[in-house]
């Protein structure tokens, strides 16, 4: 047994453990991202094909998710940028916010779409939750059916928190990714020239 700072008490962990644990994520991710309406995706994906800039926002585990998603954006060749960079400009009203939102009320992301709204941006969010503020404030919904962040014990997914959100999160924009590259003529040498040099 080990215990942490807050003497939270951890069992050893066996291999069945992880493989059933593995299992389980791996289940649970393939029923959610089936469930996804691929139009709402085709949807989203028509707006990165608008011209402006690509601005991506989200708290937490689902921003890490689309910080991701950005870089990628980038690969392809589009100006991105991620709320609360120390470089990242004003959005204005030729821009895209793509945004998400397991529960759509985290507060800091549904500012960053008033914000944009009031730019004249348009607004492009992945949620749980049609009915949220976030994604009534959007152009473009994306509806990952997954538990959001509190609904401890849902039946929808035994694993923690928003983690089968956050997961079928990237999955989606890779998806998304994958699909406008499949439509450009450009090798993958020539996207990875736009990769960071100074890392
Ligand atoms: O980091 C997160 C948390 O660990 C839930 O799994 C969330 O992504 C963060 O709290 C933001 O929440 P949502 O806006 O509801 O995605």
């Amino acid at each position: 047994m080990s215990s942490t700072a807050d003497e939270t008490t951890i069992a050893p962990t066996t291999a069945d453990d992880i493989g059933r644990n593995l299992t389980l994520i791996r289940d649970e991710i393939v029923d959610t991202a089936a469930k996804i309406n691929e139009q709402e995706l085709a949807a989203l994906a028509a707006h990165l094909r608008q011209p402006g800039q690509v601005f991506v926002a989200g708290a937490g585990r689902s921003g890490l998710a689309l910080r991701m998603t950005a870089m990628r954006l980038m690969h392809l060749g589009l100006s991105v940028h991620v709320a609360g960079d120390t470089t990242t400009p004003a959005i204005g009203s030729e821009d895209l916010l793509l945004v998400a939102s397991g529960s759509g009320t985290t507060s800091g992301v549904v500012k960053s779409a008033e914000t944009a709204a009031k730019a004249g941006a348009r607004i492009a969010a992945f949620t749980t939750n049609a009915e949220s503020p976030l994604a009534k404030l959007a152009d473009v919904v994306v509806i990952i059916p997954a538990a959001q962040k509190t609904d401890h014990g849902t039946s929808v997914s035994r694993q923690y928190a928003g983690s089968l959100f956050e997961q079928v999160l990237f999955l989606a924009t890779e998806a998304i990714f994958q699909s406008l590259w499949d439509n450009t003529d450009e090798p993958a040498e020539k996207l990875w020239l736009r990769h960071a040099n100074l890392e």
